[in-house]
């Protein structure tokens, strides 16, 4: 399945995954990334709870809401605002301040008597400060590159943190992250934090 490029500003092409979108009603194409996941590893049906990290325009969410456990808590959480999705809350707040986001994320938890998270979802595109434009790694220059793999490797990690404090025992993490330098040191972070959970790697090209 194909992925979001880095588009560094400029257009990407519509391609098949973004129609579907716009036909089955989903605000964004990585949708698709989640329900192929969760066919395969069937992680959602038995959530009652989901977190899902730099969530808008929150495709993610409407997927989370649509196959969780009835009644489901969906927490989405961005810099940017989410639109309402009917059956899930939005926060507005910076992963990367974990201390603040954390406390904005318990907030909700306690609010409805919720202690964990099964599912922590994670989806971030790293921005650039000047221009605000998505970056992932593979940008066109090397020094455009080498910021991307950093703000997406740190990215990963101030998720990693934000799920090591909500998620269930047992839960599950999801993150998606683009092949760079850092891709083995974020790998073994990730073995480190699931040592005594089944570690799914999947990729999806
Ligand atoms: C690829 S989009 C997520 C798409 C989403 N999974 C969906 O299905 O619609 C990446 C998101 O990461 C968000 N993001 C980037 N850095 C962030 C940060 N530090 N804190 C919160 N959200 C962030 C961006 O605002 C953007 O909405």
């Amino acid at each position: 399945m194909p992925m979001d490029a880095g588009n560094n500003g400029k257009q990407r092409p519509q391609d098949k995954f973004d129609l579907l979108a716009k036909e089955q009603g989903y605000r964004s194409r990585a949708a698709f990334k989640l329900l192929q996941l969760d066919t395969l590893f069937r992680l959602l049906p038995t959530a009652r709870a989901v977190l899902d990290l730099c969530a808008a325009p929150g495709g993610w969410v409407q997927v989370a809401v649509s196959r969780a456990a009835p009644g489901p808590f969906v927490v989405g959480v961005d810099l940017a605002p989410i639109r309402p999705i009917r059956g899930a809350l939005s926060l507005k707040e910076d992963i990367t301040a974990s201390a603040r986001c954390g406390a904005a994320v318990r907030r909700l938890m306690d609010s409805r008597g919720v202690s964990s998270f099964e599912v922590v979802l994670h989806d971030g595109v790293g921005r650039k400060k000047k221009r605000g434009n998505p970056s992932v790694c593979g940008g066109t220059s090397a020094s455009a590159a080498q910021e991307a793999t950093t703000t997406q490797s740190a990215l990963v990690m101030d998720a990693v943190r934000l799920a090591t404090m909500f998620l269930a025992p047992n839960g599950t993490f999801i993150t998606k992250f683009f092949r760079c330098k850092d891709y083995k040191a974020i790998m073994f972070c990730l073995k480190q934090v699931c040592f005594d959970h089944r570690f799914l790697k999947c990729l999806f090209c």
